[in-house]
């Protein structure tokens, strides 16, 4: 699903993540990592946020030679994630969802079950951080993502959101095969949601072997 080439991420002189050869077949992934290992660098890298040496391809299509097919693939919510305050949350969700080329009214299901019709024309400046992690989980699910990435999905959103947000992942999963990375400090319920696990130990990404 998912190749790095000859990849190498720096800040300065710094080799925060380098991979050198390595495929992640498709699946949901749990990204382990201590504070600083490099978990925001590689999804930001993967998601094009960030520039680097070397290549990512997904089901072949690079990162560099094919940028607009490539980013159509891939979405990515921040871990913390940063909206203009005057725009409201179906404003964002409408560029988002033209963005990605989604189909008309895909969002509808997402406002429903995560209970965001009540605000979702409003602001987002007035949104709670909880709120405002809804809004930017449902925009990576707009479009028809072969990917979708999400930094640190659990914090700020309370226990019955928890349980749609799995429901979101393992629907996308079972009905559009669409593989996940989760970059998350908090253990991932196993028993709800199935999990590999990939490792960045050591400025670069290993399958996890055991601690
Ligand atoms: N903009 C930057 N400039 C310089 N160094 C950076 C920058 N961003 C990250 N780093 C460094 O790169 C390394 C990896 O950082 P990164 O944020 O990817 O780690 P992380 O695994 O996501 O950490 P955490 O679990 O604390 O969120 C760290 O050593 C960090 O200091």
């Amino acid at each position: 699903m998912l190749r790095f080439t000859n990849f190498k991420k720096s800040y300065g002189n710094y080799p925060a993540l380098t991979i050198a050869d390595f495929t992640i077949a498709e699946g949901i992934y749990w990204i382990k990592g201590v504070n600083g290992s490099g978990k925001s660098t590689l999804l930001k890298s993967i998601a094009g946020i960030l520039a680097f040496e070397g290549d990512i391809l997904l089901d072949g299509i690079s990162i560099k030679k094919q940028p607009v097919d490539y980013r159509k693939l891939v979405n990515f919510a921040e871990a913390e994630p940063l909206f203009p305050e005057f725009l409201t949350g179906r404003e964002l969700i409408n560029l988002f969802a033209a963005a990605k080329d989604a189909p008309a009214g895909q969002e509808q299901s997402y406002l429903d079950s995560m209970g965001m019709n009540a605000y979702v024309d409003k602001p987002v400046g007035t949104y709670s951080s909880g709120m405002l992690k809804k809004l930017s989980l449902l925009l990576a699910f707009l479009g028809k993502p072969k990917l979708i990435m999400l930094d640190e999905p659990l914090i700020t959103i309370d226990t019955a959101a928890l349980e749609v947000l799995y429901q979101w992942i393992s629907n996308q999963r079972r009905e559009h095969g669409t593989s996940f990375l989760l970059s998350s400090h908090q253990t991932l319920d196993f028993d709800v949601m199935p999990a590999s696990i990939l490792h960045i130990h050591e400025q670069t990404l290993k399958t996890f072997v055991g601690e």
